[in-house]
């Protein structure tokens, strides 16, 4: 809203709003820092993020089912599910969040107005989730794989509903040979049949991983099979924290029956098709980069530049023609955002 347009009277409304709200706010926290002083809450303990709603989050401890309500403290900001925190608790299990821990790495989006938000910590793997059916363009896996590049957390591939796979093992199963000589993890999956989701179980046994990829692949059904158990689903809630469904959106952290742990949220799912810029594309590409800063010209932008050593590489059949030609596609659809 134009704070210009609004009458003198409705800006003192919006100020006088803010400073209850602000009052209340330092209230509780002075209230919070008393009952610390007092000793009502237990000493500093480990725990991790499981869900986030606003400045209220879910925590679990490492060796404990439960789930504890807690709030933070506020000077801290910006905790999302997966963060490692320290916390304390109080009598009736709820807690109160003192400090974050270091990340290993953090998932971001942008919001509604394009500011970079954290949606995710500390995952140990992307799981880009195809099909046989919706069959992807490899300029999609490439787009995910780049995204994932950019964050620092592993991609893994994983080809879902190779029961419609033709014996031969089709394009796809072409496709699928040209990731792994790159060096990618291969995995593939059916929801369909009993052992469908053996190798997948093997992948995310002892990680902590995201499911992204297109709408239609399978990324519910294969979740739906990971979490048999609609009670496991939503976690070991309290009945106060189950108050916090209306935030669906927000990533949730769910601890899998075999092992390993899965952070799923729409906005997750969703990854990949964010904005990116040249170099984020360009270092995306594992197979350039040891050969980037080879070029004759030191702001090459591997097009036609003569001594480019992209495009010899793609002469000499060291960089795959089908890659090469993705790069260029993912940087015209940037010139386009
Ligand atoms: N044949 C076959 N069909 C599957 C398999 N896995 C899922 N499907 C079907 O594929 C369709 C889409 O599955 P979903 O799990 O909804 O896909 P999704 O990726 O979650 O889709 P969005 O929610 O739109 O992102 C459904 O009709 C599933 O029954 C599989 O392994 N084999
Ligand atoms: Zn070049």
């Amino acid at each position: 809203m134009n704070k210009r347009k609004l009458s003198r009277q409705q800006r003192w409304r919006i100020e006088k709003i803010q400073a209850e709200r602000a009052a209340r706010a330092d209230k509780q926290d002075a209230r919070e820092a008393a009952s610390l002083e007092a000793g009502e809450y237990g000493p500093e303990t480990p725990g991790r993020v499981i869900a986030h709603f606003g400045r209220t989050l879910d925590v679990q401890a490492p060796d404990e089912a439960a789930l504890h309500r807690c709030h933070l403290r506020a000077n801290l900001d910006g905790l999302v599910t997966g963060d490692r925190v320290f916390w304390r608790q109080a009598r009736d299990g709820s807690g109160v969040v003192v400090a974050r821990d270091t990340r290993d790495n953090v998932l971001e989006r942008p919001d509604p107005s394009g500011r970079l938000k954290p949606v995710a910590a500390n995952i140990g793997q992307i799981l880009i989730v195809f099909a046989v059916e919706p069959a992807p363009h490899a300029n999609l896996i490439d787009r995910y794989l780049v995204a994932a590049e950019a964050t620092g957390i592993t991609p893994v591939l994983v080809l879902n509903k190779i029961d419609l796979l033709p014996e031969s093992g089709g394009e796809l199963g072409k496709l699928l040979a040209r990731y792994a000589a790159l060096g990618y993890a291969v995995v593939e999956a059916t929801t369909q049949g009993e052992h469908g989701l053996d190798a997948l179980h093997d992948r995310l046994t002892g990680r902590t991983s995201a499911f992204v990829g297109q709408s239609g692949v399978g990324k519910s059904s294969l979740i739906d099979r990971l979490l048999p158990d609609e009670a496991l689903r939503i976690g070991a809630l309290s009945a106060d924290s189950r108050k916090g469904t209306h935030t669906t959106t927000t990533a949730r952290l769910y601890r899998l029956p075999a092992g390993g742990e899965l952070i799923d949220s729409p906005g997750i799912r969703e990854f990949g098709l964010t904005h990116l810029d040249e170099q984020q594309v360009t270092e995306g590409f594992i197979e350039f980069r040891e050969l980037l800063g080879r070029c004759r010209f030191r702001d090459c932008r591997h097009r036609n530049e003569p001594g480019c050593a992209l495009l010899s590489a793609v002469e000499r059949g060291d960089i795959l023609g089908e890659r090469f030609a993705s790069y260029r596609r993912i940087l015209d659809s940037l010139a386009d955002d």
